[in-house]
């Protein structure tokens, strides 16, 4: 099965991308997803964020309060450390779990959408890479007004990640998402037509 990695930066429009490829009937697995479902009710990650940040960072309900985690860990890199040592090994199990899934299911192509595929070094787990780019003014445009962020918490997030020109560099292939909706549609249809449905392997 081929896997092919999905990354950007955030607010990048990776999840955008991937709505289109699903709906174009690509399996898509989402790395943020996953991060919020190990860290339900009950998980044993949940567990141990609480036991490494206090009752801060849970809610009333017991569930976990994820403005006040994110407060803590993107204003601090040592922080943010601890965190994806508890998150990253319980992602990366569900993410094993569900491609395995997908391979005995006879998938052929398999997109893994991770927000982190290259700071966390896990792109040794998928066959080639793809970017959604934008540039930094549209990227914090978008992020403040889906996240209701400041600008300055908006920042913070962005500088926790590798910038998008050097992961501009990385990827395959590139999906410029600076324009319009229509125009990531237009891109991701392209893309489709000449990566996946061409080279899809005929089924027997
Ligand atoms: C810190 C948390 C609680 C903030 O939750 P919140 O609901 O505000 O944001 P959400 O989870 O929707 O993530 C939004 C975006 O933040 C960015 N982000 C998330 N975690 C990280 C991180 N550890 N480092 C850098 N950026 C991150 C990603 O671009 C993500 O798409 C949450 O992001 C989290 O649990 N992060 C740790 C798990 C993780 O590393 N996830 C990334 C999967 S590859
Ligand atoms: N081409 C576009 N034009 C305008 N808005 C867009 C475009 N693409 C995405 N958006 C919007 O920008 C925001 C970020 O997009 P999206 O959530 O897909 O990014 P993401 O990379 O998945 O973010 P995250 O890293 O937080 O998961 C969303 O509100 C989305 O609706």
């Amino acid at each position: 099965m081929r896997i092919i990695g999905l990354t950007g930066g955030i607010a990048s429009g990776k999840t955008s991308a991937a709505h289109l490829l699903e709906r174009l009937g690509a399996a898509v697995i989402d790395a943020d997803q996953l991060a919020r479902e190990v860290v339900q009710p009950g998980e044993e990650a949940l567990a141990q964020i609480v036991a490494s940040f206090g009752d801060k960072i849970v809610n009333p309900d017991g569930t976990l309060n994820r403005a006040a985690l994110g407060e803590i860990v993107f204003a601090d890199p040592a922080a943010r450390r601890t965190l994806e040592g508890i998150t990253h090994p319980a992602i990366k199990q569900r993410a094993e779990e569900k491609l395995e899934r997908l391979r005995a299911a006879g998938t052929s192509t398999a997109f893994y959408v991770a927000p982190l595929l290259f700071e966390a070094g896990i792109t040794s787990r998928v066959h080639e890479v793809w970017v959604v780019y934008l540039d930094r003014e549209t990227q914090l445009q978008r992020l403040m007004a889906r996240d209701g962020l400041s600008r300055e918490a908006a920042l913070s997030r962005i500088a926790s990640q590798m910038p998008m020109e050097e992961k501009k560099k990385l990827g395959k292939v590139v999906i410029d998402n600076r324009g319009s909706k229509e125009e990531l549609e237009a891109q991701v249809l392209k893309l489709w037509r000449e990566e996946i449905a061409d080279r899809e392997p005929e089924r027997e």
